[in-house]
Formats: structure tokens, C-alpha cells, sequence
């Protein structure tokens, strides 16, 4: 594995278009086989509803043109349901067909076709398909019937699903499968890494739940533990799996406080972030470090573009590729709209009508591209009177932690936010996104509004723009076109060309706004200009 080929490959790559992918659409029509189909005795838990509804009553949306008229338009293929257990190539072909999932690689097992699967294929862990039930997982996402069975077949794995798909439990059953017990002091075997804390945080929480009753012991790398591994208190091989994010992972292995040789598991999740200019060269580091030869990598992310995937070859060992639901679109369970707003004044006065309307329906996360805007929003709102709080990387963890179990809660509708809960974090029920401030670039995008629509429920997402978002508008545009999205932009707005390298590039810069303020810019621009008067005057006065 040569992984400072990584970092000299990273450093020459061109940005190529990123890769997205989606569901299927479920059409009306669908829905209502679905219904006859439970009433017909299906054993459907509401909550999973999504899940069966997806599986089972899938339409092929095949867009053909007539040939007398030129015209698109649509033609349904007659659907035939995916077979309940997959035992031939057929089964597995008919399947793919119906969750438009891609598979690429050698020697690729069969999906599964329910949990209970796994025990006679794979012999899963009692405990651990108990600890499933409790935890009301009856049956598994099209991510989790393809990925599961190729990582415990032992190969690497290149995931990338929609955002809310269920890709945390992908990775995490064949990892607590494939550990076993607890093999005291051995050192850890299973390695985690994910961008945030916040994400770590509940990587770790899930992880809890599936190991509960087995001997395994988990560690979350936060502040105080890696605290208590500097001074000694602890000793780092007695945990099996720790979840963390890069640095403060490699911070601990640098001053020899963690071993990770023993690591035969790594999942990066969020990897597309993970290879990022800001991360690669933290991630290079954890890779270097975890030098077992019968390493097992997973990357699983609901956007990776070309150029992380080159990456991550370069690191992996003929990976598997899975592919859920349509490139660069968004989640289809999603609605999406662009707002047009003018100018700064105009955003404000948008988001206080809508929270006029029915279209706010909490709890609503609200995303800005900095924390100097996010804190300026929340004075904003807070004045309103509005039920609102403010999450950003300047907030301790301690009150990043409050914050985010109080909107869990829902003692807070409204969630101002920066960037750091852009990714993976799983709100229950988000009802509505709303882009304050157009993301830099359309994966942001996507993970953004991918905080809602989540598990099978729907949601919305609004984006605002303003003249000075001409260019950054674009890619977000392209998303709602790849999505059959057209909801508040004109055609002559598409594009069909490529955005050039220095055009992303300027666009990730993020665009320079006037401050967020109720007080119109004639009037802020008057007290301006009087207030320098004012210097002056004050200044010839006192002769200086
Ligand atoms: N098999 C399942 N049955 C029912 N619910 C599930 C199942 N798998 C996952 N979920 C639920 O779906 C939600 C989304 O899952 P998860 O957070 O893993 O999504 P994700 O694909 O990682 O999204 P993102 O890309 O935003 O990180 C969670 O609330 C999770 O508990």
C-alpha cells in the first residue's frame, strides 16, 4: 500500500464532476400497490415503511422520446418485484434492477434478502441479531443487502448511497460480526474514522446498541479519554473498535498511546470529506499507521467523486464498488427549491415570511457559510421570539453536545448551524433544510439537505440566492435537474457545460455578503457615513 502516492497523486488531481446517487422514484401508483400489498397480511412496522415500500413496489421511470412528435415522455416498464431470498444470479440481477444499485468487482457475493439471511450465509452472531430487533432494525436497506455480504466475503468495499439510506449500519454489522469477542489486550481491531465529533459521537452511539450484551469494548476517542490514554489511566489496547476523527486520533498515535497495527478493519465514512485537502493528510497518517497486512478497508459516502475514488484505489485492494440510485442527484425523498431573494435584506425578509406560512414546519435546520453569520441569524431570530438555538465550532463541546440533544429532543425547532453538522448527522424528523447561504459546492449540497428526508420520511429543502450567487447557484441547479427538481429557476439557468477548475475554485472561496441585519443598507450606509463624519469631526477637534 503505497500511501504517500496518495498524498503526491492528491496534491495533481483535476476536480472532475462529483458523483451522486439516489433512490428510485416511488410514484403514487406505487404507494398504492403497497398499501393493497399490506393489507393483503404484509407484516409492515410503520416506521419501516419506507424500507418495504421501496422494496417491494419499485417503477422503472424509463424516459423515451416519440418519434412523431419529438416530445419526452414517460414510459413505465412493467416492474417485476424483487425475489424475498436471493439464491441465484437471476434472483441477485432482478434485485439490482429494482434499487438501481451497481456493482462492480470480482467475485461478488449474492445480495441479502433480509437479516435472518445472513445467519444461514455468513452464521451472524445471535446476539448481535437480537440486538438488531431490539433496536427495531427488521430489515435491511438496498445498501446494507449488497454491502453487508461483501465485506464479510472479505472485500474492500467503495459505498456510496443516498444520504439517511442506512449506510452506518452497512458498515457496522459486518464489523461487530466479524470481531467476535473481546481477545484481551490484543489491541484494537476495528477502526472508525469519521470528520466530526459530533459524527464519531454517533457512530459510537450505534455501535453501542448493536454490541450490547457482547463481550466487545468500544471507545469513542473524545477529549477526556484521549486525556486519560496521555497520562497513562488508560491503556489503549484494551479497546476492540475506537471511532474518532483524524486528529485527534493521530495525536494519541504519534505520542505511542495507541497501537494501530492490530487494525484489521477501517471504515472511513464520510470518505469523500476524509480526502479532502483539510483532511488527507491526517488520513494519510491512520492508513500509514494501520500496517497490518490483513487490513479490510470500507469508504462509504453519499457522494464520491471521481478523483476520491481514484484515491481511494490507490490505497485498496480491489475494492468492490456499490453503486445506489442515480449519480449526481439528491435524495428523492427531498423537495427542493431555490428561492431567489435579491439581495441580503431580501433573505431575511423571505425566511420571515415563510415562517408565516405552512411550508415552516419545525424542527428546521437553517445552514450559513460562516459562524460571524450564523450568531448574527440567531440575534436575528431570537428576537423573534422565535424557539431557535446556534450550533457552530466556536461553542464548546459540552454546549455543541446540549444543543444537539435539545434539538433531538425537540426543546428547540429551529437549528442555525455552520458547516461542522453539514454530514451524517441523523436528526430524527427534520421537516425543513433552508440554505441561508448557498453551499460552496453540490456534495455540500447534498449532505446538507440530506439531514431531512431521512429513513423513508419526506422532506424540504429551500436554498436562497442573490445576485452575487450567480455562479455558486450553478452547481446547486444541477443537482435539482439531475433530481427532476425544477422548482424556482428558469431553464436558461441550467447549464450543460462543466463548471471550469477556476470557477469551483472561486465558488469553494464562498462569496463575500453584506451582514445579515434588519436595518436596510440605506439607512446602515447613512449611519456609516455619519459615523465617519462623526471620527472626523471628533479628530478636528481635539486638534489631532
Ligand atoms: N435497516 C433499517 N431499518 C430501519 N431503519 C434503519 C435501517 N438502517 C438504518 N436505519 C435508520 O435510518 C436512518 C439513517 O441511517 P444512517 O444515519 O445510517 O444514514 P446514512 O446513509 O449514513 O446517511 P448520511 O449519508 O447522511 O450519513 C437512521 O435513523 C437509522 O437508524
Amino acid at each position: 500500500m503505497d500511501i504517500f502516492r496518495v498524498l503526491s497523486r492528491g496534491a495533481s488531481l483535476k476536480k472532475t464532476k462529483g458523483a451522486f446517487t439516489d433512490y428510485a422514484t416511488v410514484s403514487q401508483s406505487d404507494k398504492d400497490v403497497a398499501a393493497s400489498v399490506k393489507s393483503n397480511g404484509g407484516q409492515v412496522d410503520k416506521e419501516l415503511d419506507f424500507f418495504h415500500t421501496k422494496k417491494y413496489h419499485l417503477k422503472e421511470d424509463n424516459s423515451k422520446s416519440d418519434s412523431n412528435t419529438g416530445i419526452e415522455k414517460e414510459q413505465e416498464e412493467e416492474y417485476v418485484p424483487p425475489p424475498p431470498k436471493i439464491v441465484s444470479e437471476s434472483d441477485a440481477k432482478a434485485f439490482r434492477k429494482a434499487f438501481k444499485v451497481q456493482v462492480v468487482g470480482n467475485d461478488i457475493p449474492f445480495p441479502i434478502g433480509s437479516f435472518e439471511d445472513l445467519i444461514t450465509r455468513f452464521q451472524l452472531d445471535k446476539k448481535l441479531l437480537s440486538n438488531l430487533a431490539d433496536a427495531k432494525f427488521t430489515e435491511p436497506t438496498p445498501i446494507q443487502c449488497e454491502s453487508i455480504p461483501s465485506t464479510l466475503h472479505g472485500h474492500d468495499i467503495i459505498a456510496c448511497a443516498p444520504t439517511g439510506s442506512g449506510k452506518t449500519l452497512a458498515f457496522l454489522i459486518p464489523l461487530v460480526q466479524k470481531l467476535g469477542q473481546n481477545q484481551k489486550n490484543f489491541g484494537i481491531r476495528g477502526l472508525i474514522l469519521s470528520p466530526t465529533k459530533e459524527l464519531a459521537t454517533q457512530i459510537h452511539n450505534e455501535l453501542l446498541k448493536l454490541t450490547k450484551g457482547k463481550n466487545l469494548i468500544i471507545g469513542l476517542l473524545s477529549k477526556s479519554l484521549s486525556g486519560k490514554l496521555r497520562s497513562d489511566l488508560i491503556k489503549g489496547n484494551k479497546y476492540d473498535v475506537m471511532v474518532s476523527t483524524p486528529l485527534r486520533l493521530i495525536e494519541v498515535v504519534r505520542m505511542g498511546k495507541i497501537d494501530l497495527r492490530e487494525v484489521k478493519h477501517l471504515v472511513l465514512d464520510e470518505a469523500d470529506k476524509l480526502f479532502a485537502p483539510e483532511f488527507l493528510e491526517q488520513t494519510d497518517d491512520v492508513l500509514h499507521n494501520c500496517s497490518n497486512p490483513k487490513l479490510q478497508m470500507s469508504i462509504y459516502s453519499a457522494t464520491i467523486p471521481e478523483e476520491v475514488e481514484e484515491l481511494a484505489h490507490s490505497v485498496m485492494k480491489e475494492p468492490i464498488r456499490i453503486n445506489i440510485g442515480r449519480k449526481e442527484a439528491a435524495n428523492t425523498q427531498i423537495k427542493q427549491k431555490v428561492v431567489y431573494t435579491g439581495s441580503e435584506e431580501g433573505k431575511l425578509v423571505a425566511l420571515r415570511q415563510m415562517v408565516q406560512n405552512s411550508e415552516f414546519k419545525p424542527p428546521v435546520l437553517i445552514f450559513l457559510q460562516s459562524i460571524t453569520r450564523a450568531k448574527a441569524l440567531f440575534h436575528e431570530l431570537i428576537y423573534d421570539k422565535m424557539n431557535v438555538d446556534v450550533i457552530h465550532s466556536e461553542r464548546t463541546q459540552i454546549q455543541r453536545d446540549r444543543v444537539v440533544e435539545r434539538f433531538q429532543k425537540g426543546d428547540i425547532w429551529v437549528l442555525i448551524c455552520t458547516e461542522v453538522i453539514g454530514r451524517g448527522i441523523d436528526f430524527k424528523g427534520i421537516n425543513l433544510v433552508i440554505n441561508y447561504d448557498v453551499p460552496t459546492s453540490a456534495e455540500a449540497y447534498v449532505h446538507r439537505i440530506g439531514r431531512t428526508g431521512r429513513a423513508g420520511h419526506t422532506g424540504s429543502a429551500v436554498t436562497f440566492f442573490t445576485k452575487e450567487d450567480s455562479l455558486a447557484i450553478k452547481p446547486i441547479i444541477n443537482v435539482l435537474k439531475q433530481s427532476e427538481q425544477n422548482n424556482g429557476y428558469a431553464s436558461w439557468m441550467e447549464t450543460e457545460d462543466k463548471l471550469s477548475e477556476k470557477e469551483l475554485t472561486k465558488i469553494k472561496k464562498g462569496v463575500e455578503r453584506e451582514s445579515i441585519s434588519t436595518v436596510p443598507t440605506v439607512i446602515r450606509e447613512e449611519r456609516k457615513r455619519r459615523g465617519v463624519l462623526y471620527e472626523s469631526s471628533k479628530r478636528r477637534k481635539s486638534g489631532k
